[in-house]
């Protein structure tokens, strides 16, 4: 830092602009906390903290990688709604994990309205950000980082999803079971994976027996990376390989990842020869993940593969009520009933939208109703109502610029296909209550930021250009009709 007048000056600024940005933050805390209910906020959001702006876009900070992932994964596109009404400037949240991260808002925040004053921590230009893991992290950090909330005791087990929920029960009573290793977990989007997955590795870690493993097959990814640029990777492979049960989370993602595949067979090889326990989830069984090597693919399939189905109504309304019954506000069986018909996509987001009327009940004060509740979720049921999905907006859009559908998800560049592709993104976040990282994978197993930015091109050339403008509101009209 200098020294003078020069750098008191310097480091004023950074304290007045941090005070004003922390007293949006406590806005935005408080909001958050009053829509995700106080649990919720506590176990993923509490730890927060704000970084700098840079342009459009604010840095929160994270203190662990887990955190980080969970809160963009649910989280990242509320919390960049939320910065943007707060200061309209802000188009873009970057999420980063920080060693000392100023942490968010502490205080009990009533409402929107009257929020508290915020606990400034470290000053904001001394938060040091950690993008990658260092060699001490990857050999000291394979814990498994459990969500509590995801035990056997919280899942709702119904016809559609019993036989997964049968065989996790089992490979936590007995891993390595022969004919249960693998388990290959695989079924929709937010149906219950990896709350199978990590209620085996809770079960096992309460019982004290072995030491799990559990991590995203994108964390995997990112490890092992940093494993080679660290020379670490014996370290690494050392490690993975001394874990009694190695659970790798949506393994769709090792698809065109070539070199972190050919590491994972090795692994999982290793481990089964050794008697280790391997469960993996997936978006689809092993022989319909075509980008998989064959030879990876049918290992997996060759323990049991245990398939998750969509969600019946009589599932939805067991979940709806037994989370209705946890959170202590009472919700009508009509309401219920009306959640259940109404959102049927997966779990999360009838989780999501429970949540969300139960925090306002609470905040309000009001009993929750039918009409309270179509007032509330007004923008989850429009949604649900337009059902149009990924998929059907890929082909029209396909269709109408004339490519190739498989041009949607492939790796060509050129603006003859990029372009209607990032239309099509653009068109999936407007048009489904799909998450970025959702649309991401839908696309070619594309990252979240792709997505971002394919959103943000395409309103900057609505604006630029009327004939575009127009020909995409078309697209919409169609798929909205
Ligand atoms: N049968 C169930 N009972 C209770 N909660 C459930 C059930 N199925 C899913 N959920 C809840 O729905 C949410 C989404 O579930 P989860 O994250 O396990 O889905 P997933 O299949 O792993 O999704 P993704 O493909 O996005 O990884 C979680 O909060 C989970 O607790």
């Amino acid at each position: 830092m200098t020294g003078g007048l020069e750098g008191y000056d310097e480091v004023a600024e950074a304290n007045a602009q941090k005070s004003i940005l922390d007293i949006h933050w406590s806005r935005i805390c408080a909001r958050l906390k009053a829509e995700v209910g106080e649990v919720e906020y506590n176990t993923w959001l509490r730890q927060m903290g704000v970084g700098p702006v840079d342009e459009d876009e604010i840095t929160l900070y994270l203190p662990t990688r887990f955190l980080r992932d969970w809160v963009r994964g649910q989280y990242g596109d509320r919390l960049g709604a939320l910065w943007h009404a707060e200061i309209p400037a802000i188009r873009r949240v970057e999420l980063q994990v920080a060693r000392s991260a100023s942490p968010a808002v502490d205080g009990d925040a009533p409402s929107a309205d009257s929020a508290p004053a915020a606990t400034a921590a470290a000053p904001v230009v001394e938060a040091v950000a950690v993008e990658e893991p260092r060699a001490a992290e990857v050999r000291s950090d394979l814990a498994a980082p459990l969500d509590p909330r995801f035990t056997f005791d919280t899942f709702v087990v119904g016809k559609p999803n019993e036989f997964a929920y049968a065989c996790a029960r089992r490979v936590a009573e007995r891993p390595s079971s022969p004919g249960f290793n693998p388990l290959f977990l695989y079924g929709g989007v937010g149906l219950g994976k990896t709350h199978l997955m990590h209620a085996i590795g809770s079960e096992l870690v309460r019982e004290g027996r072995v030491s799990v493993a559990y991590m995203s097959a994108e964390k995997f990814m990112y490890r092992f990376i940093a494993a080679i640029r660290s020379q670490s990777t014996m370290e690494f492979k050392e490690q993975l390989r001394s874990v009694d049960v190695l659970m790798i989370d949506d393994l769709q993602f090792l698809i065109g990842k070539d070199n972190t595949q050919e590491e994972f067979f090795h692994t999982f090889n290793a481990l089964v020869d050794a008697g280790r326990q391997i469960v993996v989830s997936a978006d689809k069984s092993p022989s319909d993940l075509s980008g998989l090597e064959d030879r990876l693919r049918t290992r997996l399939g060759c323990g049991m593969v245990a398939d998750i189905h969509a969600t019946t109504f009589e599932l939805r309304i067991s979940i709806l009520e037994a989370k209705a019954a946890a959170s202590g506000v009472e919700v009508p069986a009509k309401v219920l009933e009306f959640l259940a018909h109404k959102i049927t996509s997966n779990v999360r987001e009838l989780e999501g939208a429970l949540n969300r009327l139960i925090a306002h009940a609470n905040l309000f004060g009001r009993p929750v109703t039918l009409e309270a509740t179509q007032d509330v979720l007004h923008d989850i049921l429009k949604a649900n109502n337009r059902r149009v999905t990924i998929e059907e907006i890929q082909r029209k859009v396909a269709e109408h610029w004339n490519i190739r559908l498989t041009d949607m998800s492939s790796a060509r560049r050129s603006t003859v296909v990029a372009r209607p592709r990032q239309v099509a993104m653009y068109l999936s976040k407007q048009l489904t209550s799909r998450s970025l990282p959702e649309i991401g994978r839908k696309f070619g197993n594309r990252d979240h930021t792709t997505v971002i930015y394919a959103v943000r091109r395409v309103m900057e050339l609505m604006e630029q250009d009327p004939a575009f403008a127009e020909d995409v509101e078309l697209l919409r009209r169609m798929l909205e009709s």
